[in-house]
């Protein structure tokens, strides 16, 4: 019996790329998650440790974003075969590059603001005693992002600070946000629609130094355009955008290319109230 190495490949998985069009005034976003797997002559490496063919999967990485930026992303299909057509021509070991690539779609908001297309969810939560009912009302999964008009800087630096401060910058977050009602809204939905709007709205139109700012002008939207609402919660995770250094290409990077981070994330979490809100149940402060 002879034991054998059989199909294998190698690859780096879902890059997460934004990449910004930066038409004057008007900004384009894509957003996508790529993956690189490659095939060829890679024995050597699983049966002697020898890498003198094995391509690093974090070359394949920086291609995808260097790529971005040299030529642009365009269709999905166009990149992949963009990307998949280097890796075979440019390296004799490589016989089959597979890229697979998920793209997620954005509807424009304004100029450089868009909100994430799929699901988000409306919710609703009511508590009723013998002495009041208490209806509160939510969105939850709203992605929103300004490829500009965010800033972040003037904060304090301790021994343990590496964050330069930015004057542009990507600001993103997905929208979690609960609102009691101080009257019964007579009209659940077009009070809903008129909160959701309030909020998107503020994200948009605000010039943000901070997502804590943002966050501010967001409940306060929602508290003067909705005066059934008495007060509003709001959970915003930072959804952080690094801008990706393609100096080592030999590549200016004029906040164009970004790797969508993951995790760790800021996450920012406030009230915005009325002075005069009748007092909540127990069950808001829970
Ligand atoms: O808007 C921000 N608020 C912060 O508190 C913070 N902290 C950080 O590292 N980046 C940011 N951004």
């Amino acid at each position: 019996m002879a034991i054998v190495l059989g199909p294998n490949r190698y690859g780096k998985a879902e890059t997460r790329l934004v990449r910004v069009v930066r038409d004057g005034e008007s900004h384009r976003l894509a957003d996508l998650n790529v993956s690189v797997a490659l095939a060829g002559d890679l024995a050597a490496t699983h049966l002697t440790g020898d890498n003198s063919g094995v391509l690093p999967t974090d070359t394949m990485k920086n291609t995808v974003y260097a790529f971005a930026k040299k030529h642009g992303v365009g269709e999905p299909e166009e990149f992949g075969l963009r990307l998949a057509r280097h890796f075979v021509t440019s390296r004799a070991q490589v016989h089959s590059a597979r890229v697979s690539i998920e793209s997620h779609g954005w509807d424009r908001l304004g100029p450089h603001s868009f909100q994430r297309q799929g699901s988000h969810t409306r919710t609703a939560t009511v508590t009723v005693t013998a002495e009041a009912e208490q209806v509160v009302s939510g969105i939850t999964g709203l992605v929103l992002l300004n490829s500009t008009a965010s800033e972040f800087h003037g904060f304090p630096r301790d021994d343990y600070t590496t964050l330069t401060g930015t004057t542009d910058r990507i600001l993103a977050t997905a929208v979690d946000a609960r609102w009691r009602h101080a009257l019964p809204a007579g009209d659940w939905a077009t009070s809903y629609a008129g909160a959701v709007e309030a909020l998107t709205g503020a994200f948009v139109d605000t010039y943000s130094y901070s997502l804590q700012q943002t966050l501010y002008a967001m409940g306060s939207r929602v508290l003067s355009a909705r005066p059934e609402v008495a007060e509003i919660r709001l959970v915003l995770p930072n959804k952080h955008h690094y801008l990706v250094d393609l100096s080592p290409f030999g590549l200016a990077n004029d906040n164009e290319v970004f790797i969508a981070g993951d995790r760790p994330y800021g996450l920012i979490e406030g009230t915005v109230t009325r002075d005069d809100a009748p007092a909540a149940s127990a069950e808001w402060y829970l």
